[in-house]
Parts: C-alpha cells; sequence; structure tokens
C-alpha cells in the first residue's frame, strides 16, 4: 500500500497496482501517457455523498459536474450510481446525450450561455436550467413563450464569500463572473422577472462558493448569505424555495500537506446549516442539491508516463522528463498544483535521488512536479502520478499537436479502454490546404 490516501498496493513483482491490475503491464498494453480510473473508487465517492443525504433522511440530488471528466463511459458510471449531472455547455450536454444519461437528471450551467445551448436543453427537456444572469432569462422566456410545460430554473447568486482556494479557483467572491449579485440587490431583480414569466418554474438558488476548499465554515457563510435573502424574500413574495444548491468544490488530497475532510463531514455541515435557518424562519426544508466534481473522479485516476530524457545540472537539480506533461496535465502549470507520484516498476525500491519531473513541452513552465523523491530511475521507467482524476483529461491541450492521451477503466481486475489514444491523423484531422 502506498499510502491510505493513495490506496493502491504493490504487488509482488514490486509494481503498483490499481484496481487489481499491474500498472506496467498497463503502461505495455496501451501505451503513455495514459490515464487511469479505478472504478471503484468513483463509485464509493458518489456513494458517500450519496448514502450520507439518505442517512439524514433529507431529500437531496447529487449531481456529478462533468467538467472534472466527462467521457461516455464515466457519465455512465455516474448514471449508475443514480447521480445527477452538472454540464456546462453543448458539448458536455452532448456527451450526456450520447451516454444515454436520463435527461431529467441533467441540469445546464454556465455563465454565457448561447441561445443553441438553451434550446438543446428545452427541446431535450433536461431537469433545470442553472440561469446566471439576465441574458439567460430574457434566452429562455424567447424559447419557452409557445410551449405548454414549464422549465425548471434556479438561480445562481455570489454571496460574497472568499473561499480558501487558489484565486483562479475561486467563484463565489463578489467580484466574480458568475450568478446575480446578493448585496447590489441584482439577484432580487432577477427574482421579480422571473416571476413574470409563466413558461419558468422558479425552484430555488445556487451557489457555488469555489473548488478545493477543506474547510466548512465557507459553506457555512454562504448558506447563512443565502437565508438572510431567502428572509427578504419570504417576508416580502411569500417565497419559500424548494430546492438550495450549494454546489460543489470538496477538496480532495494531491499530497500530505492536503487534509481534506471525510465526504460525509461535508454534507452534515450543510445540512445542519440549512436546517438551522429553515427552523429559525420556520420553512420547510428545501431539497439540498450538491454538484462535487473533483471529489467524486480525482483520487480515483492517476496517470502513467514513460521516463526518457534526464539533465543533472550538479548543485542544482535533476530533471527527467516523461513522454506527457501540461497537454494531459495543466493543473501545475496553471495553478501551481501539487502531486506525488511513484516509479510505478520499483515502487519498492527505498527512495534515494530528488528530481523534478518536466513535460515534453516546449514551455520553462511545463513541470509536473518539483522536488519528488524516487530510487535510482532509468529511461523507460513507468512514472504513476496519484489524483489526477479531476481536470486533468478535462483540460487536455494539443498544445506542440500533441495527441489527447487514451483513459482505461478499471475494476476488480478487469481493464477496459474508454477513451481512445488520438493519433496524428486526429490532430489534422479539422486542417485544411491552402495549396
Ligand atoms: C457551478 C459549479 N459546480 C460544481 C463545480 C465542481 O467543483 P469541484 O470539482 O471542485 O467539486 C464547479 C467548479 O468549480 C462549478 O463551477
Ligand atoms: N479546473 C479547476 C477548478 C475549476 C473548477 C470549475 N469551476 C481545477 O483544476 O482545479
Amino acid at each position: 500500500m502506498i499510502t491510505n490516501y493513495h490506496p493502491f498496493p504493490v504487488n509482488d513483482n514490486g509494481h503498483l497496482e490499481i484496481g487489481g491490475i499491474d500498472t506496467v503491464q498497463l503502461a505495455e498494453k496501451y501505451g503513455t501517457p495514459l490515464y487511469v480510473y479505478d472504478v471503484s473508487i468513483i463509485r464509493q465517492n458518489a456513494r458517500d455523498f450519496v448514502n450520507t443525504f439518505q442517512n439524514l433522511g433529507v431529500k437531496a440530488k447529487v449531481a456529478y459536474a462533468s467538467k472534472a471528466f466527462s467521457s461516455i463511459a464515466m457519465l455512465q458510471v455516474a448514471k449508475q450510481e443514480n447521480l445527477c449531472l452538472d454540464v456546462v455547455s453543448e458539448g458536455e450536454l452532448y456527451t450526456a446525450l450520447q451516454a444515454g444519461f436520463p435527461k431529467e437528471r441533467i441540469h445546464l450551467h454556465g455563465n454565457n450561455k448561447s441561445q443553441e445551448e438553451i434550446a438543446m436543453a428545452i427541446e431535450n427537456k433536461i431537469g433545470c436550467i442553472v440561469v446566471d444572469n439576465f441574458h439567460d432569462i430574457k434566452l429562455i422566456d424567447a424559447l419557452t413563450k409557445q410551449n405548454k410545460e414549464k422549465i425548471d430554473v434556479l438561480m445562481r447568486v455570489t454571496p460574497g464569500v472568499e473561499s480558501h482556494t487558489h484565486e483562479y479557483i475561486m467563484t463565489g467572491n463578489e467580484d466574480s463572473k458568475f450568478g446575480f449579485d446578493l448585496q447590489n440587490g441584482q439577484a432580487e431583480e432577477a427574482f421579480k422577472l422571473i416571476q413574470n414569466y409563466d413558461s419558468i418554474q422558479f425552484k430555488g438558488l445556487h451557489c457555488h462558493i469555489g473548488s478545493q476548499i477543506f474547510e466548512t465554515e465557507g459553506f457555512e457563510i454562504a448558506v447563512d448569505m443565502l437565508f438572510r435573502e431567502l428572509e427578504k424574500w419570504k417576508t416580502i413574495y411569500n417565497y419559500t424555495p424548494e430546492v438550495v444548491n450549494l454546489g460543489g468544490g470538496f477538496g480532495i488530497r494531491y499530497t500530505k500537506e492536503d487534509k481534506p475532510l471525510p465526504h460525509h463531514v461535508y454534507v452534515e455541515g450543510l445540512v445542519k446549516s440549512v436546517e438551522k435557518h429553515t427552523k429559525a424562519l420556520d420553512m420547510p426544508m428545501p431539497e439540498i442539491w450538491i454538484e462535487p466534481g473533483r471529489a467524486i473522479v480525482g483520487n480515483a485516476g492517476i496517470s502513467l508516463y514513460t521516463i526518457g530524457a534526464m539533465k543533472d545540472i550538479p548543485g542544482v537539480r535533476q530533471y527527467i522528463s516523461v513522454d506527457g506533461g501540461m497537454t494531459d496535465n495543466i493543473r501545475p502549470a496553471l495553478y501551481q498544483a501539487k502531486y506525488e507520484a511513484v516509479v510505478a516498476n520499483k515502487a519498492n525500491v527505498p527512495v534515494s535521488n530528488k528530481v523534478s519531473v518536466a513535460g515534453k513541452c516546449c514551455e520553462s513552465g511545463d513541470m509536473l512536479i518539483w522536488d519528488l523523491d524516487v530510487p535510482e530511475v532509468d529511461h523507460g521507467d513507468v512514472l504513476a502520478v496519484f489524483s489526477t482524476g479531476a481536470y486533468g483529461y478535462s483540460m487536455a491541450s494539443h498544445y506542440n499537436r500533441i495527441p489527447n492521451a487514451a483513459v482505461v477503466f478499471v475494476e476488480n481486475g478487469v481493464d477496459k479502454l474508454v477513451v481512445k489514444r488520438e493519433t496524428y491523423e486526429d490532430v489534422v484531422k479539422n486542417d485544411l490546404s491552402y495549396e
């Protein structure tokens, strides 16, 4: 076992295993770089959230934020686990439809939804649209005027909470591109506007304060802010929400510095805060919806690379380069994100060296890990980076015309290719000649 948090055993050959399969064999069979997910961990994460609500007897929806990792196979697993689905674009919605995801369990987000996106959502009768701005409301009204059936809508608001996370992944603060502002009266204005539209069924409020959050305090403050507004709406408009959606953002462990709470603790914190307010205001308990992305897939995924060139700068550092990098994991370059890793074919060999792991892109910032402890490494060794299941594949790019890596699912000793590795033909497939 590597650690409690990276629950991947080492087999008799000294190789790291995932889901009962030797990672070195996976690297040989499918090539590298390779994303590998242990599906049983995805299922366990989903069940932790769903079961906690059930055990507390609270009506809830757990929507998987598919931006973290969207593919047909992944959305089929989400469907099997009875999750709902958060999509933020036509592409994510299209993937969900291709996966046969139940349409009524899909929720559409986005701070700049196009007319086509909203039309696609309405035509497919998805479960709900989360309106983010006045433009959304106008588009929905224009597209649903003739409809007999109402479309369920939540309103995303920015509660003015600054979560303790990287600036780029903080979203619930006042100066944010997302949602209606609670403080300056925008949310109330939107609420009044929506009441005029017969085709819109207003279900309640949504907020998302940020991502990779390790405490419940930020969520509790957000709930306080929502209910401060809801108290006003109850008094003035006699309104009580059917749904309160508190978004995602539940943190995971990338390195030993990260101390996430168990999933049930986040859920219990949210439920307690909402209960406190509904009791005080004598309101019925609304359904609580959440949207975890990273906490469903993050720790279930690892990335396998082959080690190639090495550069030793005596007294400075030793670089080892791998056959992927910022094209399959932009997070270190974008957020200075940190990861842990092991040499998968030498998983039991004591560490003796410090190296820094470089990607292969023509960019000095293309570094995956600084100062990693490893045993003696050779060209051809396989490096396994942990906790790469969220925002890796989904944020991949073709920089330097590098094809996207493949994705393999493993579960109970069986491996299955679920996203094919791109070919060079794929890379040039939309290029047209100018000759
Ligand atoms: C509206 C919304 N919901 C859910 C998520 C998922 O966040 P996470 O992957 O941190 O759970 C995000 C991304 O931060 C988001 O913007
Ligand atoms: N993509 C980001 C987080 C943003 C999530 C979406 N609002 C990450 O890798 O951490």
